[in-house]
């Protein structure tokens, strides 16, 4: 997927008033491109991530997925636009808790019209997530419920990949294999990835970098 954001600003309304998060933001992302997000805590990069994610809307800026303005869409459209192309890990997973761990992956590739039983499997498999299938989430560590996280997001094969701090909860070592595993996934499917992380490590791994400073790019 081609993401391209212009002139991005947006601010959080609180009791002291409005506080400006972003500022100015543009981005390109090509289609297959891998791009690392930086930038200290508070920097506004999952406020960022979301935006791109269509899952909230700026105040003022453009956002075209492969040449499609989605700021203008409502709820529903930018809803559909999710479902159906853009895979989503968050920091805290976000995991449907009655379903177990094949129903969460077959959920969200079910949702987008693209269940593939093959393709969920061989995900399963290369997670390490063979022998926790019929596990529900609360029944796993929380470096087993990112895999899962990881999993979710990629069964619809989407054409862009947003993740926020997607091997946060892993020791660095298993952190360094799950994320080599992303990379080859989004190689094999070749979609677009954008990772938020903290990790210099990571975000050297990835093609491009921005660093957010105060919610702008620097
Ligand atoms: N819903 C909200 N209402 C008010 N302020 C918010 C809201 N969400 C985020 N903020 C504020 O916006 C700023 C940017 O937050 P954001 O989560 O985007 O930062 P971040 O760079 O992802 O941080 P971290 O690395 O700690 O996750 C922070 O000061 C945060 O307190």
């Amino acid at each position: 997927m081609r993401i391209e954001a212009a002139g991005l600003s947006k601010s959080y309304h609180t009791t002291d008033g409005p506080q400006p998060v972003l500022e100015d933001v543009s981005l390109t992302l090509a289609p297959g491109e891998t791009l690392a997000l930086t930038g200290e805590s508070g920097s506004g990069k999952s406020t960022l991530l979301h935006l791109l994610a269509t899952l909230d809307l700026p105040d003022a800026g453009s956002i075209r997925l492969d040449g499609t303005e989605v700021t203008g869409l409502g709820d529903a459209g930018r809803a559909a636009v999710r479902r159906d192309r853009i895979g989503l890990i968050f920091q805290q997973f976000n995991l449907i808790p009655s379903l177990t761990v094949a129903g969460n992956l077959d959920f969200q590739a079910r949702l987008a019209g693209r269940h593939d039983p093959e393709w969920s499997a061989e995900l399963v498999h290369r997670l390490g997530l063979a022998d926790l299938t019929d596990r529900y989430p609360e029944q796993l560590s929380g470096g087993q419920q990112q895999r899962v996280a990881i999993g979710r997001a990629l069964a619809p094969r989407p054409s862009a990949l947003l993740a926020d701090e997607p091997t946060g909860n892993l020791d660095e070592r298993t952190a360094g294999q799950v994320f080599e595993l992303i990379l080859e996934l989004v190689a094999e499917t070749r979609a677009s990835l954008l990772v938020v992380t903290h990790s210099e490590r990571l975000a050297s791994g990835l093609a491009r970098r921005l660093h957010l400073s105060r919610g702008r790019l620097a």
